[in-house]
């Protein structure tokens, strides 16, 4: 079985930036959402990308951008992957995958099996869905675990990857049920909302590498 992929969301600095590419990191996620407490300028994340090696790929995370800002984003930003967490529809990004060099991934909130099934209509139209819980006070990063019982033995027809309350203490276990073949974790890494903690990124990476 392949190493399980690792994306840490919701870098800000540089040094989360460094510590999560040094602790075996294989995704960065850079939030441009101003009402996340993960939001980063255009700006800043253009900088902080730039500091990341190719070995390693780079995800903006957007939500319900119209179709100009969302160039103006990726020009500036020139990420390897762009994330949609909002209510995108499939046309909509199966047009950013024809048209860009982007890697498209739409991130699900998974409720129940039904949810499940909602999804495919984005097959064949994104590279990845991201499955993580039902939106809350934010479309993402509110540090809540989904059901991971609904994917167990589940038979994937689009590439995904797990999101939503995953930890260093949790993390073994989501693997171990689901078979993620890629884990993605934000507020659980932090000592604050935004904040993360370094000692937390290389314990996640590690764990993950256990599993
Ligand atoms: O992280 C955020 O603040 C955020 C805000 C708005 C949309 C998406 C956001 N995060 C996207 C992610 O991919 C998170 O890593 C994912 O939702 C898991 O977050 P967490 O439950 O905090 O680990």
């Amino acid at each position: 079985m392949p190493d399980t992929m690792i994306k840490i969301c919701g870098l800000k600095t540089p040094e989360a930036v460094d510590a999560a590419v040094d602790a075996g990191a294989t995704h960065i996620g850079l939030v441009h959402f101003e009402p996340s407490p993960r939001h980063v300028s255009l700006n800043d994340a253009a900088k902080l990308r730039r500091r990341v090696p190719d070995s390693v790929k780079v995800v903006l995370l957007l939500v319900n951008m119209q179709p100009a800002p969302t160039g103006e984003a990726l020009d500036a930003v020139q990420p390897d992957v762009v994330q949609f967490h909002g209510n995108e529809t499939p046309e909509w990004l199966a047009l950013v995958k024809e048209k860009t060099r982007y890697e498209v991934w739409k991130a699900w909130g998974l409720m129940n099996a039904q949810s499940l099934e909602n999804v495919l209509a984005y097959e064949s139209k994104v590279d990845r869905v991201l499955y993580d819980a039902p939106a809350k006070k934010l479309p993402g990063g509110n540090g809540v675990p989904l059901d991971w019982s609904l994917l167990r033995e589940y038979h994937h027809r689009i590439a995904w990857g797990l999101a939503g309350g995953l930890t260093p203490e949790n993390v073994v276990d989501a693997i171990r049920t689901t078979h993620a073949p890629l884990v993605d974790a934000s507020s659980g890494l932090e000592s604050a909302p935004g904040v993360k903690d370094i000692d937390r990124i290389t314990a996640f990476c590690r764990a993950v590498r256990e599993a």
